[in-house]
């Protein structure tokens, strides 16, 4: 038997809830097929504090270090907010393991099954087919890591704070090639999103992915659009996007808005991937829900599970080379999303199954 090695941080609120099933869904998806599952589990977040004194323990990053991949719920908290910034669960755990690993390319579907259009706040006739689009972020970069960071008290008593936005040519590079493969793979159409007409880094973004989709891609076709534009197009007619692409805190953004035009956070999964390669010879990465711990459905069981879900999928197909197998599971999601059997967050006038029962109606589809 071949074991599929990978680390299991299940976080804060629903992360454990719904990381439970989705590891059930994944061990029945590779019976048989000459695979076994040998998972690790470790603390990260809120759930490391309480046990360890610290959101991200040494110890976390060794096992995600000693595996393939890391299949991640989500962290954070009310319970928590009350700490000093630096050492709350999304600072402390979840941008220090995507800085680590060198995560730069974060891979977010935007897919909306065509049975699920009434979840979508669009009205029904702008996506009568559903969406199918995919954004791309970079996500070890931009405003969310530039030094210096401060906060201080000025003279005359009043207090300032301050966030660097910094790019280099070679970051914007190493993520452009991301979204032209991508792109090849789909409908050849890039979108890069930037603030070009206010932010000196969007006018180097906007230069650099110029030249380089000159120099390497011409066969793609690439369109530039202002992030208050793109927000806006997002929700006027989606499907005009292909591959939207851009820089990490815009990308934090629009992939939000693009979960709830793709009917619902719970359904957005994700993929966060650099350029070093696990012992298999494939991409390591960490793959998570797009969202987050929901703290106001976290605790009663109704949280959906489709994107921890699907994260795993994504694990399966990037980091393991298991493609048809991720493409049984996201079968199984989508023909129980199809017959009916759906969570809160997309049931819309269909009575709400709770996370096991979702989980059950997807084991029975594999
Ligand atoms: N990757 C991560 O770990 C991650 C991502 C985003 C937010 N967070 C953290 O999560 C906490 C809560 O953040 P928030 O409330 O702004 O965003 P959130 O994504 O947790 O919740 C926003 C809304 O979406 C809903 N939602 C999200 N996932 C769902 C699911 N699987 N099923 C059904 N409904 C779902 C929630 O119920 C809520 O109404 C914060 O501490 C935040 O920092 C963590
Ligand atoms: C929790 C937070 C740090 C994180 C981000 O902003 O990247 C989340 O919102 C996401 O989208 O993955
Ligand atoms: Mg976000």
């Amino acid at each position: 038997m071949k074991s599929l090695k990978f680390a299991v941080l299940p976080g804060d609120g629903i992360g454990p809830e719904v990381m439970e099933v989705a590891l059930e869904v994944l061990q029945k998806a590779i019976d048989g097929s000459g695979y076994t599952l040998e998972t690790t589990n470790a603390a990260v977040g809120g759930a490391a504090i309480d046990e360890h004194g610290e959101a991200l323990p040494p110890s976390t990053v060794k096992v995600c270090e000693d595996n393939e991949a890391i299949l991640f719920g989500s962290v954070g908290g009310p319970k928590w907010e009350s700490l000093p910034p630096a050492e709350q669960p999304e600072r402390a755990a979840l941008l220090p393991l995507r800085k680590h690993f060198q995560l730069f390319a974060n891979i977010r579907p935007g897919l909306l099954y065509p049975d699920l259009v009434a979840a979508s706040p669009l009205k029904t006739e702008r996506i009568p087919e559903g969406i199918d689009i995919v954004c791309i972020r970079e996500l070890t970069g931009g405003i969310y890591f530039g030094q210096p960071k401060a906060r201080r008290e000025l003279p005359d008593g009043d207090i300032e704070a301050l966030d660097t936005m910094i790019y280099k040519r070679s970051e914007i590079e190493r993520i452009a090639e991301v979204a032209a493969q991508t792109a090849l793979k789909r409908d050849k159409r890039v979108c890069s999103v930037d603030k070009a007409n206010v932010l000196t880094t969007s006018v180097l973004w906007r230069e650099v992915v110029t030249a380089f989709f000159a120099k390497n891609y011409p066969e793609i076709e690439l369109s530039h659009m202002y992030v208050d534009n793109a927000a806006m197009q997002l929700a006027r007619e989606p499907n005009q996007f292909d591959v939207l692409f851009t820089e990490n805190m815009f990308g934090d953004i629009l992939s939000d808005e693009m979960g709830i035009v793709c009917g619902s956070l719970g359904m957005l999964c994700s993929a966060s991937l650099g350029l070093e390669m696990n012992s298999l010879g494939h991409p390591f990465g960490l793959y998570e829900p797009a969202g987050g711990t929901a703290p106001d459905i976290a605790g009663l069981g109704v949280a959906n599970p489709c994107a921890q879900i699907l994260s795993g999928a994504m694990m399966l197909r990037f980091s393991f080379g298991l493609d048809e197998v991720a493409s049984r599971i996201e079968n199984a999601v989508r023909q129980t999303v199809e017959s009916g059997i759906r969570t809160g967050d997309i049931a819309f006038g269909l009575e709400a199954v709770n996370t096991r029962q979702m989980a059950d109606a997807i084991l029975t589809h594999l």
